[in-house]
């Protein structure tokens, strides 16, 4: 019998619609219901036994902690049903990267996850979004693909969903990762050549099962003339961590170093990430993260970092054991 894979739909432009065939960048996200997606693609049939729900129906710029926590524990509770082989999750490119992410930290289950989305809606030429589903489809019921941790599908190309982000906002080769795809699905047929390093799904030492609520992480951004208002307004609204994305290595520049030493010394976690495109910031490298007590996100891009950060606090408050968790997931 054919693999069963269940499609959990949450809106984003694979479910958009343009008003005309030429809309290919202005069109609603968000719109086709997941049965509609479905009968569209009659040749899911010759990879798996499909069947569909709309979990949600919202662009992801919109998605809340809520949306994570409720998405992650439907697919929590798929994975362990003997009846289900993989779990497609189609979902807006904006923040796809992050939701990956997290449910690479939460889910155990050494089943394929696939998230999918597209850049152009159904509606206009050449639209990416079928392929795309049909490969995330034929991708979630391989059995090759399991055990990789939590995946995407976009442009043909089997991504990791910790490493990868939306590199680009109107080309259909919108997904990067610095370290590489894992592979290419080609015809519903995959080409692995690298898998995972990093701790995930069945090695984590977080669940999605047991996690009710998460902790309040944001973000500032660093800047020529940067300033300290961010900072004071997050610390006064009692952020649990704070990510600062540096300029370079990460670096912070020196009129906001107290603003995020005294956050520190109100308990507050500071993480230092890096806004540029790749970045691999390290220990001490710019600033002295021994002596602030501050944590570093390595590789970990600022949004990819927040939900590192979230899911640890959930677990943790301690720096030493933040630092090991951001070496090793
Ligand atoms: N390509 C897309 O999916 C972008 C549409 C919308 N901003 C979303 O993220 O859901």
């Amino acid at each position: 019998a054919k693999p069963h894979v269940v499609v959990l739909a949450t809106g984003g432009t694979i479910a958009g619609a343009g008003a005309s065939a030429a809309n290919s960048a202005t069109y609603a996200a968000a719109k086709v219901p997941v049965d509609k997606l479905l009968a569209g693609l009659p040749e899911l049939a010759n990879v798996a036994k499909v069947s569909g729900e709309q979990v949600f129906q919202i662009a992801s710029e919109s998605f809340t902690n809520d949306h994570l926590l409720k998405l992650g524990q439907r697919v929590s509770a798929l994975a362990k049903q003997a009846d289900v082989d993989g779990i497609v999750i189609t979902h807006g490119t904006d923040t796809m990267e992050e939701t990956a992410y997290f449910l690479n930290l939460t889910v155990h289950t050494n089943k394929p996850i696939v998230l999918v989305g597209s850049m152009r809606p159904g509606t206009a030429l050449s639209a990416d979004g079928a392929l795309n589903l049909y490969s995330a489809v034929s991708v979630a019921a391989s059995k090759d693909a399991g055990g990789k941790g939590v995946l995407i599908t976009m442009n043909d190309e089997i991504q990791s969903g910790r490493d990868v982000h939306k590199h680009i906002n109107i080309k259909t080769e919108a997904f990067k990762s610095q370290w590489g795809p894992l592979g290419m699905v080609v015809e519903g047929k995959n080409y692995w050549f690298r898998a995972p390093v990093k701790r995930h799904t069945t090695q984590s030492e977080f669940n999605i099962d047991d996690i009710k609520a998460l902790p309040a992480v944001d973000i500032v951004y660093g800047y020529s003339n940067m300033n300290t208002t961010g900072i004071e307004a997050y610390g006064k609204a009692g952020v649990k961590a704070l990510i600062h994305a540096g300029t370079g290595n990460g670096s912070v520049a020196a009129q906001a170093v107290e603003s995020l030493k005294t956050l520190r010394g109100q308990g507050v976690q500071i993480i230092r990430s890096a806004r540029v495109p790749d970045g691999f910031v390290l220990r001490n490298a710019e600033q002295p993260d021994d002596k602030y007590d501050w944590v570093v996100a390595h590789d970990l891009r600022p949004q990819k970092a927040r939900i590192l950060a979230m899911v640890a606090l959930t677990k943790t408050n301690d720096s030493k054991e933040l630092q090991r968790i951001f070496w090793e997931y």
